[in-house]
């Protein structure tokens, strides 16, 4: 019985990974994934220049999930670029790249910086941050989405996915999907968080973060029924080359289950890391390997995407 996973060419001990931009922003922090049990670990989205990202309070978390307003706080992307060049004899696969430029320009100078590089592992191209004022989620601009994507494929020749924001109308999954479709993507990763959700304080009936009137992005388990439908969306309309990231709302095994049953290959787990910390991968995939055992799995493989429709 074993979680193993095949993924773009790597096998990795487990599907498990953190979402980016939790427990991700340090070296040290990226080092104590290394260190966990996570079969893969993926750095803070990167921006050229380093960001303060947004004031605080930009992170609440809440019973059922977590609210954030960030604003893409991170070293910048050559403190990114020296770590996974430092780890890259380790030859293992295991850490993946995030960028979020601000434009065009900024996601092709980082895009062009990687191509030429040693890095030969995975980028995470994020089109779906919400908490940049004034910046919208690229990813819901299906025009600019196919802009982007024609003019990054003319020279990124590594292994590329996309960070999706949710989508919440069967008409946009077709149609983004469409889009997708054209180019050789290694994996689009849904989802991002619910953008623009607003929780109250009612004792000091206040907001809980200060960025944008106390506007941020949702995440946990209000968000897993949303992440699913993204995921089977997907997974049922694109190539099958182009692979699916579960990512919304996993805080026990019965939910990394439920996103393998949608069709995902690996899980990112984001809230609940940041409740838990590491030890959320090994409670996790415990909890997987047990409902596997149940139900007679061998491996993943034999269940993935098999989620059944009602005749
Ligand atoms: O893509 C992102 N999604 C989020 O929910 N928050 C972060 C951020 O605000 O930096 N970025």
């Amino acid at each position: 019985m074993s979680l193993s996973t095949q993924f773009l060419g790597h096998t990795y001990a487990n599907p498990l990974m953190n979402a980016s931009g939790v427990h991700c922003m340090s070296v040290e922090e990226l080092q104590e994934l290394d260190r966990s049990s996570a079969g893969a670990f993926i750095t803070k989205s990167a921006t050229p220049a380093e960001r303060e990202g947004n004031p605080e309070p930009r992170y609440y978390p809440v019973a059922l999930g977590s609210i954030n307003s960030m604003g893409l706080p991170n070293r910048g992307f050559d403190y990114y670029l020296d770590y996974v060049l430092n780890r890259e004899s380790k030859g293992d696969g295991r850490v993946f790249f995030s960028v979020a430029g601000m434009s065009l320009a900024d996601n092709l100078a980082m895009l062009h910086r990687l191509q030429d590089s040693d890095y030969t592992g995975v980028t995470e191209l994020n089109l779906s941050c919400p908490n940049v004022p004034g910046k919208p989620q690229v990813g819901y601009d299906f025009e600019q989405t196919q802009q982007i994507l024609t003019e990054v494929f003319q020279f990124y020749k590594k292994p590329l996915g996309v960070k999706l924001p949710p989508y919440f109308d069967m008409v946009h999954f077709d149609t983004i999907a469409g889009i997708l479709n054209r180019f050789p993507l290694a994996y689009v990763n849904c989802i991002n968080s619910v953008g623009n959700a607003l929780y109250i304080d009612t004792d000091l009936e206040q907001v809980v973060v200060k960025p944008k009137n106390g506007f941020g992005g949702i995440g946990g388990q209000y968000v897993k029924p949303t992440a699913l439908a993204n995921v089977r969306a997907f997974y049922v309309r694109l190539n099958p080359e182009i692979k699916v990231i579960g990512t919304g709302g996993i805080t026990t095994g019965r939910d990394a289950f439920e996103h393998l049953l949608c069709g995902a290959t690996m899980l990112q787990i984001g809230t609940q890391l940041c409740k838990d910390g590491t030890p959320v991968f090994d409670r996790v995939a415990s909890e997987l390997q047990q409902i596997m055992d149940s139900k007679g799995y061998k491996s993943i493989d034999e269940f993935r995407g098999k989620l059944q429709s009602i005749e």
